[in-house]
């Protein structure tokens, strides 16, 4: 791809988040963000505790429903879709926690984003064929294809995360939403997974990360969004913003 073909990609915006609201009682969860996800780019939440970066998540999801603003789509309202929905329009998520079928083996939790309504754009599914090619794929480039009939409950830390990893993948979503993806890999693995996202990310995907390790969001992003207290107080190029006092103070707790 040219350098003039990458810039116009990235100026397309995927995501448009505008005047985005919720409060959990008085809690102002999350409070007037305005954010695009433009394609082609890696975006990192940073932002100290209870900042709102699950929330935007869950927000973006249909896991929650704000209390004001939009989020829009490719142009189209989402907000207050269901989530099944909105993971058929293109939009996938990793869960801190994973949430893997922990009985199912390697290979049929990576099945199971193949369903026919699992999938974005699809009404009818892959042939059986198609399915069991890809997931020998995506099996082969996380690592995972001698794991194949692994129950996911027997495998390594490392191994359910590039299972969580393996399902977004072989579901084609156009945007991932990473919830702290890399966190508690080891170097090896953790090598592994940004030659993995970079690969994805050349390949066409979009990828919004929440991270809390430094080191990480500077390896992986593109841009960073900065969060506090549900508002969003910076968004841009990683180094500006991780060089800003300010935000540095807020970040380590140490404001005043
Ligand atoms: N379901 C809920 N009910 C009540 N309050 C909630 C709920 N979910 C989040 N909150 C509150 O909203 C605020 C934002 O929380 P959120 O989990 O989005 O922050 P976060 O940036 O993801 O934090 P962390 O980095 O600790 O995961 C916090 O004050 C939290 O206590």
């Amino acid at each position: 791809m040219t350098a003039q073909a990458l810039a116009s990609l990235s100026e397309e915006v995927l995501l448009e988040i505008r005047g985005l609201e919720k409060s959990f009682g008085g809690v102002k969860a999350v409070s007037d963000v305005s954010m695009d996800l433009r394609a082609g780019i890696v975006t990192t939440l940073v932002g100290p505790n209870g900042a709102g970066k699950t929330t935007l998540f869950n927000l973006i999801t249909g896991h929650l429903t704000h209390s004001g603003g939009s989020v829009r789509w490719l142009g189209r309202d989402i907000g207050g879709m269901k989530p099944y929905r909105i993971a058929r329009l293109g939009i996938a998520r990793t869960f801190q926690d994973l949430r893997l079928f922990k009985d199912m083996t390697v290979e049929e939790n990576i099945l199971t984003v193949m369903e026919p309504g699992a999938l974005p754009f699809s009404f009818t599914g892959p042939s059986a064929r198609e399915k069991r090619e890809r997931v020998a794929r995506v099996m082969e480039r996380t690592g995972l294809a001698d794991k194949a009939r692994t129950r996911a409950v027997d495998l390594a830390y490392a191994e359910r995360k590039f299972l969580s990893l393996a399902r977004i993948m072989a579901a084609k979503a156009r945007l991932w939403l990473l919830d702290e993806p890399a966190s508690g890999l080891d170097p090896n693995s953790y090598a592994t997974f940004l030659r993995l996202l970079r690969e994805e990310v050349a390949a066409g995907v979009t990828v919004c990360i929440i991270e809390h390790n430094l080191d990480i969001v500077v390896g992986s992003s593109d841009r960073i969004a900065f969060l506090d207290r549900g508002r969003l107080l910076a968004d841009g190029d990683p180094k500006t913003v991780l060089e800003d006092p300010e935000l540095t103070k807020i970040y380590f707790g140490d404001r005043v």
